[in-house]
């Protein structure tokens, strides 16, 4: 059986909770460091013209600081503590140029920007949350840079403003709501196997490696088994495709049903099934295995007029007692599972020590 790598479909999700993933992120934080750094230069010499010396220093300092950023976020372990300090000081920079009282206007046009760049860095959540007291703020700043709305023409620029960053802060936090959302459902079609509803393949190998990882921590043994239904092809072949289905989607609401809720179940494929039992001894393993067998061997499924039987065969390896790779214990699983099928059908069979000898004798796994 090939089992090409698969990478975390769960940690996939993690890093993509901003919409963007860490990559991404970390690129747009590189290119936002040069650009600001960059604008600050510019508004710097500007604010000597202006006079402003205090205030060009602190941008002339705050340009340094930017380009030094630049060079390092790419590496940088801690990238939202990197995020949270550039968002926090770039809109407190921001607010506070809006109060110098000779501000131009157009210095107001960075509170529209404020949602933008949280909501792509942070995602919706956090995004809402550092973004909206600024933009309160700035619009409060905008207020008083209007001098308290003398007339009816302040009035005009006053909503402008407010009704501007509340419809701006409001469809960026619809689009985020829908995007997660479209996110959540193509993830989830990605990792469930459509006829059964269980794991699909990718989904399953991503679990594996995962409890693989986590019992090399803890030193607790897993069980991974391979099951595949006997004779499969003959049900579709006499009493059609959708029988065939139907038994499939049978087999999977039964071996959920029995196993408890820390182990996992996914379709590897066709009429295969994997299971990865936790925390179980091999004698345990195989003494479920064996019950879930007969179960499924007795079981009738009525479909029309008829009564569809079928039986599964199985094979199993553990950790670590066969194998410490994800590569090593499905081969030895899957070559189990053949044994089985080789001497019959509706067997458990599982690696003996045997098959740890081998495979040691040859320098490789099994
Ligand atoms: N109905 C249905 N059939 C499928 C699906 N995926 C694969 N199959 C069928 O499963 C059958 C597998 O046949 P084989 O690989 O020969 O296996 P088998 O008949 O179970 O024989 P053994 O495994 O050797 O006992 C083929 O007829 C496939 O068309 C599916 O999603 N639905």
């Amino acid at each position: 059986m090939k089992t090409p790598q698969h990478p975390d479909l769960g940690a996939s999700l993690e890093q993509s909770r901003s919409g963007l993933r860490d990559t991404h992120r970390r690129s747009l934080m590189r290119a936002l460091f040069l650009v600001t750094g960059s604008a600050l230069v510019v508004f710097g010499c500007l604010q000597i013209l202006n006079g402003y010396i205090w205030l060009a220093t602190g941008e002339f300092i705050a340009s340094l600081l930017l380009f030094f950023g630049g060079t390092r976020i790419n590496r940088t372990p801690r990238l939202q503590v990197w995020i949270y300090s550039y968002l926090i000081t770039g809109f407190s920079f921001a607010l506070l140029i809006m109060l110098v009282p000779e501000a131009s206007v157009s210095a107001f046009v960075w509170v529209l920007m404020m949602p933008v760049l949280a909501y792509l860095l942070l995602g919706k959540k956090e995004g809402f949350l550092l973004s909206a007291p600024f933009v309160a703020a700035g619009c409060v700043t905008y207020y008083f840079h209007l001098e308290f709305v003398a007339d009816a023409g302040g009035m005009i620029d006053l909503l402008n403003m407010v009704l501007c960053a509340i419809l701006m802060l409001g469809f960026i936090h619809l689009y985020e709501t829908r995007r997660e959302e479209a996110e959540h459902k193509l993830f989830t079609l990605a990792q469930t196997d459509a006829l059964t509803g269980l794991a699909n393949r990718a989904n399953f190998q991503s679990t594996l490696a995962r409890t693989l990882a986590e019992s090399a921590r803890s030193g607790a043994g897993f069980a991974l088994v391979i099951m595949d239904i006997d004779h499969f092809k003959v049900v579709n072949d006499t009493m059609g495709h959708d029988a065939g289905d139907k038994v499939l989607q049978d087999i999977g609401q039964r071996l959920t049903e029995r196993l408890r809720t820390t182990d996992a179940v996914g379709r590897l494929g066709g009429e295969e099934f994997g299971l990865i039992l936790r925390d179980v001894k091999p004698e345990d393993s195989f003494e479920l295995m064996d019950e879930l067998r007969q179960r499924i061997a007795a079981s009738e499924l009525p479909y029309g007029e008829a009564t569809i039987r079928v039986t599964a065969s199985f094979g199993i390896a553990h950790y670590p007692d066969h194998a410490t790779e994800v590569e090593s214990l499905f081969r030895i699983a899957d070559r189990c599972l053949f044994s089985g099928k080789r001497a019959g059908r509706n067997i458990v069979a599982r690696a003996g020590l045997s098959a740890v000898k081998d495979q040691r004798a040859a320098g490789g796994p099994l």
